[in-house]
């Protein structure tokens, strides 16, 4: 029997065998940012102890950021204090902040793949639950706690036992107005918010390999929402073309090298799976959720659960939906494109492709907020800006902005928000009654024109 990618990947970071199943992995690539990380560097200062690998740990500031007036300090006084205890740790430990003042700053997940940083058959942590994203490189990426990160920092080693793997073949051809976005929503919306507990996701198939990296990243990027801490998927020359040229990336021979061992890290085709599930592209509409878990998810022309389990009915209570009914049409408030999930140049592309010449409901808030300064630039580069702040959007800094509101852009009272974020969890965005229905990008685009939760193949000539 061959094994898969996690196996092999695993077996080559082992360092000791520990008690109960566990083993000592050498951890590659470590990413922080400022939310997670204060406490571990206190930690650390408390044992005396120092930075292990500075060169394999890399910063940024994401979460707190505001994405409109980012001149220092900060209005926000703990914000400030976050911001300073990123750069003097940074400073303090020799290890590189990705500022926003170099520009290079952006959400954590979006900053690693553009640096080259994420590469396969690599092992990486972050203390931030959606680092399986970078899994689209076919690297094993997993979100830690501040302890664990405290340990990476310390040992660049953390004490774990391996996941199953459970193979997720997606095949077919995909129907019109369906993204990456639609995908994972109906992955989750199968196997549930727990189907992935205890596994590793390898995303596979022919409508996996199609898609871009962008879309690979969005469709890892959600595993956890579906109970798996790591999600990834195999390596190919799509991947090393994304790779190429990148500031971190491998150069000239070491590429070679590298290529070499990337090939040899994919799943093998007789690797022995703990799971397989298999999905027909075509039973796959334009995705949204209509209640408080990502699981809780349909397609855009299905009618919203009646409330039969208590979950169900909790969830339609706090979204102030009724059951039985269409989505379609639910009137929407807030639209927010952005965060890890859909923040990238090919969202802000797809997105800016079907808003071009349209007007965002006089009703409507709508931010397009760019995952990274590298997306920023690229996309005002392309005059995608214009077209957002033409139509009405605001076009702001890179940060998570309103994916979960840790920073100024919140949603107030019950606003209703159409989000391409990850997350539609009770009080999320900054409200504690604030209502989230997630989407892909050109399905929010369709709820800001519009006004409504909408079809975008009913909106625009796709
Ligand atoms: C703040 C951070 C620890 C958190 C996470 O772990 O994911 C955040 O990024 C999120 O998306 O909820
Ligand atoms: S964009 Fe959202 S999901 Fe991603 S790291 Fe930031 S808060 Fe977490």
């Amino acid at each position: 029997m061959g094994k898969t990618l996690f196996q092999k990947v695993f077996d080559r970071h082992k360092i000791a065998e520990l008690k109960g199943g566990k083993y000592q992995l050498f951890i590659g690539l470590h990413l922080i940012h400022e939310v997670t990380s204060p406490q571990a560097f206190a930690m650390l200062e408390e044992l005396g102890l120092g930075v292990a690998y500075p060169e394999r740990t890399f910063a940024t500031c994401d979460h707190i950021i505001p994405t409109d007036n980012i001149e220092r300090p900060f209005q926000d006084e703990i914000a400030e204090e976050m911001i300073k205890a990123i750069e003097n740790n940074t400073k303090k430990h020799g290890i590189k902040f990705f500022s926003p003042e170099n520009g290079e700053q952006g959400v954590v997940h979006i900053v690693g793949p553009e640096m080259g940083l994420t590469q396969p058959g690599i092992t990486m942590v972050c203390g931030d639950s959606h680092t399986a994203t970078h899994g689209a490189f076919g690297a094993i990426a997993f979100g830690i706690g501040t302890s664990q990160v405290r340990d990476v920092l310390a040992t660049q080693t953390i004490a774990m036992s391996p996941f199953k793997v459970r193979r997720i073949e997606v095949n077919g051809e995909l129907n019109r107005g369906v993204y990456a976005k639609d995908i994972i929503l109906h992955i989750i919306g199968k196997l549930g918010v727990n189907g992935g507990i205890g596994y590793a996701y390898e995303f596979g198939g022919s409508v996996i390999s199609a898609l871009s990296m962008e879309g690979r990243m969005t469709i890892c990027n959600m595993a956890i929402e579906g109970g798996a801490r790591v999600g990834y998927i195999n390596p190919d020359e799509k991947t090393y073309d994304f790779l190429k040229n990148k500031p971190y990336a491998p150069k000239d021979e070491k590429w070679d090298e590298m290529i070499s061992y990337w090939e040899s890290i994919k799943s093998d085709s007789d690797a022995d799976y703990d799971d397989v599930v298999t999905i027909d592209a075509k039973e796959i509409k334009p995705t949204v959720t209509w209640g408080i878990n990502p699981a809780q998810c349909i397609g855009i022309d299905e009618i919203i659960p009646k409330g039969d389990t208590d979950g169900e009915k909790e969830a339609l209570d706090y979204m102030k939906l009724e059951g039985g009914k269409p989505i379609e049409g639910t009137k929407v408030d807030v639209v927010f494109i952005g965060s890890c999930t859909n923040g990238r140049i090919e969202d802000f592309r797809e997105a800016a492709r079907v808003l071009k010449g349209q007007k965002v409901s006089s009703d409507v808030t709508a931010l397009a907020v760019p995952g990274s300064y590298s997306v920023m630039r690229q996309a005002e580069k392309e005059g995608l800006d214009k077209i957002f702040t033409e139509a009405g959007f605001e076009w702001r800094r890179p940060g998570c902005s309103m994916c979960l509101a840790m920073n100024p852009d919140k949603l107030e009272g019950d606003q209703l928000c159409a989000s391409t974020s990850n997350r539609n969890f009770k009080g999320r965005q900054g409200s504690s009654s604030g209502r989230t229905v997630l989407m892909s990008p050109v399905m929010a685009v369709a709820a800001a024109v519009t006004g409504k939760i909408s079809d975008v193949r009913k909106v625009f000539d796709l």
